[in-house]
């Protein structure tokens, strides 16, 4: 099989993008492995797949899968690159798109030449729905980790987020604390390690450890985790602008029962073929 792709990344977050409406396409977790090696495949992050909507209401439906071949729900830089990947592809001439995911239908609103903001929709924050094992739901939880605890925001945006604070983000221990973290038995689903710095209650900065991946250059869903944790921690205002080591993300999120809005650039890189 040759499959066509275009290689594109939100902030360095970077993406294999496959077009799965006018190319029949069928993925294993091996073969996501191998496309996403950066030795012996293309190399990413995570690759992102665009199929037909099942929802009549929506333009299009979008599958995710990190760079260790697990399929996951959202992804927050992935769907700024699909609303300009499908753009440029002529897939469709809407500003505004609405996009099924496996966390719900996502509204995508391009502006201009390079920015697109997304509707992420509400956190949750109940444990269960995380998932996360806690007897209530709490702004913090103790988390036990070789001895020490740490005191972290659990929040899901539509995937699984553990937030912690730091004082300086350059010398957190985001390899190391991060992928215990993204492992520890009261994560049943595993979970993105979050490390945010605030700077001001208008800015932040983040380094976050990925599910499925490791550490990335930037992460949306992690970004807009982060603001919902600071800002039920009473830290941060609605609007903030989260630097991430890629570049910077502008989160909004007024707070309980409200979405959270991200908005950033996307970009691509190549279009390319393989052969599988
Ligand atoms: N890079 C993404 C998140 C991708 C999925 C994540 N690794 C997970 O396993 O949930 C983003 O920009 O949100």
């Amino acid at each position: 099989m040759r499959l066509k792709f275009t290689k594109m990344h939100g902030l360095g977050n970077d993406f294999v993008m496959v077009d799965g409406i006018t190319q029949r396409v069928k993925l294993s977790p091996e073969k996501v492995r191998q496309i996403a090696d950066r030795h012996i495949g293309i190399g990413c992050d995570q690759l992102l797949l665009v199929e037909a909507p099942r929802d009549p209401e929506a333009d299009f439906r979008y599958r995710i899968y990190n760079a260790d071949g697990s399929e996951v729900e959202n992804c927050g830089n992935g769907a700024r690159c699909f609303a300009r990947f499908v753009r440029d592809r002529r897939l469709t001439s809407k500003e505004h798109i609405l996009v099924e995911t496996a966390a719900g239908t996502l509204k995508l609103n391009i502006q201009g030449a390079d920015q697109v903001s997304v509707d992420m929709g509400e956190p949750v924050l109940e444990p269960a729905k995380i998932p996360f094992e806690a007897d209530i739901q709490a702004e913090t939880y103790p988390l036990e980790v070789d001895g020490e605890t740490y005191n972290i925001g659990a929040v899901s945006m539509g995937n699984p987020h553990a937030v912690l604070l730091v004082e300086d983000v350059l010398k957190a221990p985001v390899e190391t604390l991060g992928a215990i973290i993204e492992r520890h038995p009261r994560f049943p689903a595993k979970v993105n390690v979050g490390f945010l710095q605030i700077e001001a209650r208008d800015r932040a900065r983040l380094r976050v450890f990925e599910r499925g991946v490791g550490e990335t250059r930037a992460c949306g869903t992690g970004a807009c985790a982060a603001m919902v944790s600071a800002r039920l921690r009473g830290l941060v205002d609605e609007e903030l602008h989260i630097t991430l080591p890629g570049g910077t993300l502008t989160i909004h999120w007024p707070g309980p029962g409200e979405p959270v809005t991200m908005t950033g650039p996307a970009t691509a890189v190549y279009h390319g073929q393989i052969a599988l």
